[in-house]
């Protein structure tokens, strides 16, 4: 499989004043194309951290990180931004929509930034959500609103997919609804997809799932029969 992203002795402080609290103590890990990957990990391990840094919204205080190749722990910001808006799509726990805007619209304000972007029609259809495309944000619930945050963040064609705790607002019923969209833009459209969740059901839909420990990569597990959404529960 081909590596997408590689990072090497990863490290990260933030510093408070005189504080300084390493969060990241030295992370090894590569991401292939095409990968479904759950990040598991209890409170401060540093799981968003690690996602901040993977999407280029951070910087590491050290240690090598690679997208297909090109060394982003060299690179400048103008990069970075560049980076940030082609290469990833980010999906958040608060769905972050306008609320003066359709759900079309929602999406379509992404199109605008972006170099290669899909049809918005295409997308909203995928995450299920067509004949939603004229309802505002408060007219949806909460699963839909975070299919038009997905469909916002995949309609600019990114090749990473990057979610901190996609379903933690969500209940069951509709946080499936949430993660059978994403499943269907890593089986449909390729896109390499990584979550960060507390909820270790999750884990069982990923190809591979990443254990953060007290700021280092823990554990790295394979699931050979990874589940559908519809075959966890929590
Ligand atoms: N900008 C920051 N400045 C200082 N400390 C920070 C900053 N961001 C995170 N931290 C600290 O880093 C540690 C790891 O935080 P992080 O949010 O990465 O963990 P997490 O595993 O995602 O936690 P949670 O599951 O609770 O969201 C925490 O102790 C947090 O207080």
């Amino acid at each position: 499989m081909d590596i997408l992203m590689e990072g090497k002795g990863l490290h990260k402080v933030y510093r408070t004043g005189e504080v300084e609290v390493e969060v990241l103590k030295g992370i090894d890990f590569q991401i292939f194309q095409g990968d479904f990957i759950v990040v598991l990990g209890q409170s401060g391990s540093g799981k968003t951290t690690f996602l901040n840094i993977i999407g280029g919204m951070t910087k590491a205080s050290a240690g090598e990180l690679y997208y297909k190749g090109q060394p982003l722990h060299e690179s400048d910001e103008h990069l970075l931004t560049l980076y940030r808006r082609n290469e990833v799509g980010f999906v958040f726990q608060n769905y972050n929509l306008m609320p003066n805007l359709t759900t079309y619209e929602n999406v379509k304000l992404a199109v605008e930034i972006a170099q290669n972007p899909l049809s918005v029609t295409d997308i909203l259809r995928e995450v299920g959500l067509e004949s939603w495309s004229d309802h505002f944000p408060s007219q949806l619930s909460g699963g839909q609103q975070q299919r038009v945050a997905i469909a916002r963040a995949i309609v600019k064609n990114p090749e990473l997919l990057l979610c901190d705790e996609p379903t933690g607002a969500l209940d069951i019923q509709t946080g499936i609804q949430v993660l059978k969209a994403l499943q269907k833009l890593n089986c449909v459209y390729h896109k390499t997809v990584m979550i960060i969740t507390h909820n270790v059901e999750i884990a069982k839909m990923a190809d591979r799932v990443f254990y953060l420990k007290d700021g280092l990569l823990d554990d790295v597990k394979v699931n050979e029969h990874p589940l559908s959404p519809e075959e966890i529960s929590w």
